[in-house]
């Protein structure tokens, strides 16, 4: 595993199946995983995590399902307490939190959560601008014009028009009703935001379009955890990537280290099988090799 602390200057926008080197983390850090253990049902999904994302940075957290990713989204969210170790956003502890004190800072927003499925975050019979309105009117503070003015300036900044603020999200294309979600988190100006597979459902147009956003916000100063199980989606707007794997940080480093020399048989096999980012197909020989490998290092670790 590598030093989380990159070297390389940001490189220029975003090109989607194309990987970038990382930044040096300037920012301040948001959210902060020391050694996070959570259990759920009687056994250990998250099983030591360090992670740190700085504002201004892009951070990809990669694995496949089951591997713990959403569960470290939720104990950032105080969702689930740790067993061990701790989280902490905005150096708030959330899972310390009495449930008013908890309430309260969910409503201010610091961090800000994207489904997986807009659809899941975004009620179907509600108009996008009162979804987007919702967490502004929630917060409190705005009068109706200044939300209304709010709604309008954040559409416009994820590339919509403002005018689809009267639509339903079933009238909206997938992409733009993943733009509308994005929306509806950066509308109370949070200083985190965590995307769950923010791309994964869409076609390659609207993909590429929600990462340059995506890409944007991180340059704008944001703080953003991409969740996904596929590294090249993630890989194209990421400073750094970790690997998770059955609830474990098995390689972590800058995007282009990573992708570059991997070190764990996990990660060399997400990329071996992913020809377009490993710069070679890969043979049937090596993901086997890859995949013994895979599960000798489980056994060391069972
Ligand atoms: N409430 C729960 N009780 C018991 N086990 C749970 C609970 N929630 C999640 N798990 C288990 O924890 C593991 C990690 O789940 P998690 O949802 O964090 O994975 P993930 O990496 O986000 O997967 P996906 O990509 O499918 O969303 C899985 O094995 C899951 O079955």
């Amino acid at each position: 595993m590598r030093d989380s602390q990159p070297a390389a200057p940001r490189p220029g926008a975003a090109s989607p199946g194309v990987p970038r080197a990382g930044a040096a983390p300037t920012g301040v850090p948001l959210l902060v995983a020391e050694q996070l253990r959570v259990d759920l049902g009687g056994r250990p999904v998250l099983r030591g995590v360090d992670l740190t994302v700085h504002a201004g940075e892009v951070v990809g957290l990669i694995g496949e399902t089951g591997s713990g990713k959403t569960t470290l989204a939720r104990a950032a969210l105080g969702l689930v307490r740790p067993a061990a170790g701790r989280v902490t956003v905005d150096g708030v502890e959330p899972s310390t939190l009495r449930p008013r004190a908890l309430r309260r800072f969910r409503r201010e927003g610091h961090l800000q959560y994207v489904f997986q499925d807009p659809l899941r975050s975004l009620h179907p019979d509600r108009t996008v601008g009162r979804s987007v309105a919702e967490g502004l009117e929630v917060q409190g503070g705005l009068r109706a014009g200044e939300i209304s003015a709010r709604v309008a300036e954040t559409l416009a900044d994820v590339g919509l028009d403002p005018e689809l603020a009267d639509r339903h999200p079933g009238q909206l294309s997938g992409g733009q009703r993943q733009r509308v979600a994005i929306a509806r988190a950066l509308a109370v100006r949070p200083r985190l935001l965590l995307c769950d597979e923010p791309v994964s459902a869409l076609d390659a147009a609207h993909r590429h379009h929600v990462l340059q956003l995506l890409d944007r916000l991180g340059r704008d100063g944001l703080g953003l955890l991409v969740i996904s199980h596929d590294l090249g989606s993630v890989a194209a707007i990421s400073d750094r990537v970790l690997v998770l794997h059955r609830g474990r940080v098995v390689e972590h480093g800058t995007t282009a280290e990573v992708l570059a020399s991997p070190q764990h048989p996990y990660t060399r096999m997400l990329l071996a099988s992913n020809g377009t980012l490993a710069g070679r197909g890969a043979s049937v020989e090596l993901r086997n090799r890859l995949r013994a490998e895979l599960e000798a290092d489980q056994l060391a670790h069972a």
